[in-house]
């Protein structure tokens, strides 16, 4: 897959089989389950400043894992959208706190809420495989955040059913260092 053009058209059909099937995938309980799947295999770092994202549409429910880790001392941050083009800003944010429409129906902190640098991120994904490979909605956001990132450790999250044999990846697409869901963790990196 060397030429720019049939990656980008690969990923434009994956991406629209993923987003079809996700729906399907969708179940009462997933949420609680993947918090307890990180909290036993693969919780961040104590004191870590995780970042996590508000869910939209079909995405797994992550919210039980963030007031976890919130409850057990983490500083939680979300990701503001800025234009395409350039890497997420994350904003400091608890429960309780306000949250305000930001681009593509995301909910984000305030412009007042202080800007951090997560060590840990929990990312959003369509599809994901079993090297760790991911495939986003196409913004190409997560990458180039995680490219600005070196030392951060990347933990996708979503639906078993999410996993595909293969996504197909280009020199811009930053490996994640694993994958968990509701069914448990699989660790990715080398
Ligand atoms: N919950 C969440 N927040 C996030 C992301 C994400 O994937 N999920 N992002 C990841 O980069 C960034 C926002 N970027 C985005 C870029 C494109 C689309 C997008 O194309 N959405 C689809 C519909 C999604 C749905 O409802 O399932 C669309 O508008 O057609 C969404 C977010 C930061 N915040
Ligand atoms: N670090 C980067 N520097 C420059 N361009 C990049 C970088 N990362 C991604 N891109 C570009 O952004 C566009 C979208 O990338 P890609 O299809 O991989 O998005 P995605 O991973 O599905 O989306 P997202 O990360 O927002 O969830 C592509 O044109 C890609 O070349």
């Amino acid at each position: 897959m060397s030429n720019p053009e049939d990656l980008a058209r690969a990923k434009a059909a994956l991406r629209r089989s993923a987003a079809a099937a996700r729906g399907a995938l969708v179940q009462p309980g997933a949420g609680a389950a993947l918090a307890a799947v990180v909290l036993r295999h693969c919780a961040p770092p104590a004191g870590a400043v995780v970042a996590g994202f508000w869910p939209i549409g079909d995405e797994i429910d992550i919210r039980p894992l963030m007031l976890a880790l919130q409850d057990a001392g983490h500083t939680l941050a979300l990701p503001v959208t800025p234009p395409r083009g350039q890497p997420l800003v994350f904003r400091r944010w608890r429960f309780g706190a306000p949250l305000v429409p930001g681009r593509f129906g995301t909910s984000v902190p305030p412009d007042d809420a202080p800007v951090v640098v997560p060590a840990a991120l929990l990312v959003p994904l369509l599809a994901f495989d079993a090297a760790g490979r991911r495939l986003g909605y196409g913004g190409g956001y997560y990458d180039r955040t995680l490219a600005g990132l070196p030392g951060a450790w990347a933990l996708g999250v979503a639906f078993a059913g999410q996993q595909v044999a293969k996504v197909p990846a280009g020199a811009h697409d930053v490996p994640l260092h694993g994958i968990a869901t509701e069914a448990g963790f699989l660790r990715t990196e080398p």
